[in-house]
Formats: C-alpha cells, structure tokens, sequence
C-alpha cells in the first residue's frame, strides 16, 4: 500500500525547493539551444498527439528532481490503487473508477456481485442501442416522426465536459458524413436560458436528455420541470421525449417517465463523468455511437501511458508533475489553457471544474491543513481569440501565468483561402508557434512599455488533427495530470464539499428564512 504524506514532508520537495529559478527560459530558448531543446523536449501522447515543455522552465536537473518527487510520492503506485478499486475518495468513502468506463487498466473491480468494468460497459451499449433506434426511426416521436434534436439538461459535469465534447466534434462529424442529430444544452437555473433554448429548437421533434447523478440538482429539476412544462403546454406527451442518465439510487431512478434510463454510479465523479453515459447518450444521439466509442479508445490510449513509471515517457505524470514545480516552487497563482482550434472553445470551462472543483482544497485527504499551496486558478479562450483580449497581461503583467498551449496540424472542416501566401490555418498555426517563443525569449526595448521581459513558461499539445481519438487522449490527459497532482498535494481530488454552503444558503433564501446581511441581499434582490 502506498503511503499519503504531506508534500513539504518529503525529502525530494525540499531538493526542489531548492531549484526555484534554476532556469533562465529566456536564455534556454535562444538560438540553437532553443531549437535542440523543442526536439528533445517532447513526449508521445495517444492518438499521435505529443506533449512538448521545451519553453517550460526546467532542464536534465529539475527533471530529475520531478522524477524524484513522483518515486518518493508513489503516484504510480497510487493510480494503481485508484484503478484496482481503493477507496481514493476518503470525504465521501467512495471508489474512483471512470477509468473503467474506458478500459480495464488492473483487475477487475466486483461491487456486490457485480463487475464495474462490465456494468459500464453494458450502460454504454445501452446508451447505443437507444441511439441507433433514434436513428433508425424505431424509436419516434408520437406522430411517429424521427427526432432530429437532443437536448441536455444537467450543469456542472453533467453539462461541461459532454457540452466541450459536443462542440469539439460537430464539424468534424458533418466533415466526416457522421453527423445524426443536433445538441443543444440548458445549465443554468436563469430562465433565459431554457427559454431561449426551447425557442430554438423544434419541439415535436426534440428529445430531451435529464442528467443528474444525484437526482437532486435544483438547477437540473427546475429546467426538467421546464421543459415539460413547455412540451405539455405543445399538447406533447413528456414521457415521449424524455429519457434519463442518472445512478440507479437517485430519485430518476424511480420515475417511470422517461423513455429510457441509462445509469452510472458514485464512483464516476461527475467532473469525471464524459465517459459514462453522461457524455455517452449525447454524444452517440449526435454522432453515433462508434464515435464515441472512439473517444473512449483515445482515452484508454493515454490512461495506459499514465501506468508509466517514467516521467519522460509518461505524459500525464510530467505535466502534473511541471505544474505543481510551478505552482509551490515558483509560485505561479495560476494556468491557461489555450487551444488554437475554435472546435475546442469550451474545454477550458471544462478543465476549469476537473482542476478547480478537484484541486481547490486547504485540507488534505485526512482533513488535515496543508502549510502549501495547492490548485491553481485555471482559465482560457481559445487562440487568436485570447491574443486580443487578455495576453496583454500575460506578456507584460506582474504576474507570471503558466501556459498550456493546444494546437493542431489540420483543420477540421478543411475549408481555407489563401491570403497573402498563407492559409488561415497556417496564420493559427504561425500565432500559436510566434506566441511561445514571444512568451519565453520576450524582446528588449529601452522603452519599457515596449519591453517584453520574457521568461514566462509554456508547454503545447500538438496534434494532426482534432478527431474523436485524439480528442479523447486529450480529456483523459487533463484528468490524469489532475489526478497525479491531487496526489503530490496529498489532498482527496474527488469530493467537492466546497460548493455545498452556497446550496444551503440558497434554500434558506428561497424558505424566507433570513437574518442579517442575507435577508437585506434578498431584499436587495426582490426575492
Ligand atoms: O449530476 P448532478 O448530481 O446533478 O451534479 C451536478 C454537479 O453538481 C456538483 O455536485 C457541484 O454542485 C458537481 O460536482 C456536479 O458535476
């Protein structure tokens, strides 16, 4: 069994420690050393992606220490544990299994008689078959019409990560004859928000996905109670158009409303959850199931590279594990991540809940205070976009924000003009490469307005093209590298106790039941 410490316990922290600014990034990425360094520093990810930290701030020295730091933290041997079926979430005493949902990494993990590998695996092929009827017309609509819309009704990790997923293959599935069915999602408790999705869509003909794991959500009940509202009111039947992802313990479970029932468990956190049927009943009434599927390979790729003991061949281990350098030995407050493809334009609200909602704890897995800091704060847009909007900061703040840079080869849809010698593919591509060598080699300029300091560290993602494998790869690096590092900060990644006040508090405001500062609010409110 693998020992939890406290990560300013250990020996290898303390050697790190003493490595704060060891490397000039400035000066490494000049000239030929920079260009030897972009060979060398690369790892193969899955699906041909290939993660490279050349303008990241570490050499042979750091990188030795890191690899220290993970021996002497056993992160292997914990993600061992967590995938043979542990009991890594210690606040709610629960498994940590969506691993298995995509492949099966150790042994097989039983529950009361049942295999956690096989009961996934049979909800995704439920989800399947529900997809392919949908799309075979079997199963219609009361006029006996096909349906040709899904909408999703969940927030946080029922809606994020499923949403991001959606966004980021919908050209490429019409690119690619795949493309069945229309997503749209409604999240927010704000009117405006299922009521301008009901707006757009074409009732008769939509089917609507209610997925809450817990069954409870305020937020999810108040828009399912929406929706129906607006189908009854269509003189449509709800239970026609509704089906429901939920665990079979939750209050959905009971209902007999819905057209369907697709379960997942307590041991697939919801941040965690795109590749249960959360991700999966979306995904294959959009695109078909065999692209989920793949998304699911792609995944099950990088997971197998993360058993890797070898930081330099373990993608996921040494991203982790250059963040947290970042984060308690510089001192960086916190990370972008920054995709030059418009497909991914919301997989960094995505990866804002995995890292933020995992990683942002003060105590560690025993309830204990830590004396470090842990989760960094984690925002992005997509490229160009972003270069207009905030990297003024980031070039010339005081502040020195980590980068994680995503870019690829190909566009999807693969429609381009040539301007002036280039593609617009080619002028993405040219920013993404212009921005990292700007960030870290910076420009002198005796007007220190125009003074660009450099030495501000990035890493990027490169890939060929972005496809359901690829994409894949990519979820299950970000959740790995999350993972590994809940580990270093010792904390419990897999509760989020934090988001519960502000639900209680809610309730006390809608119960009029008021004092202080919180009754004056809702006054100030109208409530
Ligand atoms: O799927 P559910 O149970 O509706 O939960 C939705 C979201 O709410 C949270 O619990 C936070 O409030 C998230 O962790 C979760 O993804």
């Amino acid at each position: 069994m693998a020992t939890w410490k406290n990560l300013d316990t250990l020996a290898s922290y303390s050697k790190l420690n003493g490595l704060k600014d060891h490397v000039n990034i400035a000066e490494a990425m000049s000239g030929e050393q920079g260009a030897e360094r972009v060979k060398k520093y690369s790892v193969p990810m899955a699906a041909g992606l290939a993660y490279n930290y050349a303008a990241k701030e570490v050499d042979e020295t750091v990188l030795d220490a890191l690899s220290k730091l993970a021996d002497e933290a056993e992160l292997i041997e914990k993600f061992q544990e967590l995938y043979n079926g542990a009991v890594i979430n210690t606040g709610e005493k629960r498994m940590v299994l969506h691993h298995l949902a995509r492949t099966q990494l150790g042994e097989p993990v039983v529950v009361d008689g049942v295999d956690k590998r096989e009961f996934y695996v049979a909800q995704q092929k439920k989800a399947a078959d529900f997809a392919n009827k949908v799309h075979a017309g079997e199963i219609t609509n009361e006029a006996g019409e096909k349906f040709t819309t899904v909408v999703q009704i969940g927030i946080g990790g029922s809606d994020l990560g499923p949403r991001a997923l959606y966004i980021a293959l919908e050209n490429w599935a019409k690119a690619n004859n795949t493309f069945k069915m229309e997503a749209k999602f409604i999240s927010n408790v704000d009117p405006d928000d299922a009521a301008a999705v009901l707006a757009s869509v074409d009732l008769a003909h939509s089917l609507f996905i209610v997925v809450s794991k817990s069954g409870t959500t305020l937020e999810t009940l108040t828009n399912e109670a929406f929706v129906k509202d607006a189908l009854t009111k269509a003189g449509l039947n709800p239970s026609r158009h509704m089906l429901a992802v939920t665990s079979e313990t939750s209050p959905l479970a009971k209902s007999d409303e819905y057209l369907t029932a697709i379960f997942m468990d307590d041991y697939i956190g919801g941040r965690y959850s795109s590749v249960s049927g959360v991700g999966g009943a979306i995904l294959s009434l959009a695109f078909g199931p065999e692209v989920f599927a793949d998304i699911l390979d792609g995944a099950a790729e990088e997971d197998k590279l993360a058993t890797n003991k070898n930081i330099l061949e373990n993608p996921d281990m040494l991203d982790a594990l250059i963040g947290v350098y970042e984060r308690n030995v510089q001192g960086y407050p916190s990370t972008a991540v920054l995709p030059y493809s418009q497909a991914l334009s919301r997989f960094p609200a995505h990866l804002q809940q995995c890292d933020m909602e995992s990683n942002g704890k003060s105590v560690n897995r025993f309830g204990e205070p830590v004396d470090y800091v842990t989760g960094p704060v984690i925002f992005g847009e997509p490229g160009t976009n972003g270069q207009h909007s905030f990297y003024q900061l980031l070039h010339q703040g005081t502040n020195i924000v980590p980068l994680q840079f995503i870019g690829f080869k190909k566009s999807q849809l693969g429609v381009d003009v040539d301007i002036e010698n280039s593609t617009s593919q080619q002028k993405l591509c040219a920013n993404v490469a212009a921005q990292i060598v700007a960030f870290a080699c910076g420009k002198e300029d005796e007007n220190l307005n125009k003074n660009f300091k450099g030495g501000r560290p990035s890493s990027i993602i490169v890939g060929e093209e972005l496809t359901p494998k690829s994409l894949g790869a990519l979820l299950a690096h970000f959740e790995n590298k999350i993972m590994f590092q809940g580990f270093v900060w010792n904390l419990n990644s897999f509760d989020q106790e934090g988001v519960q006040l502000g639900k209680v508090l809610a309730k006390r405001v809608l119960a009029h039941d008021t004092d202080g500062a919180l009754k004056v609010y809702s006054d100030l409110l109208d409530i």
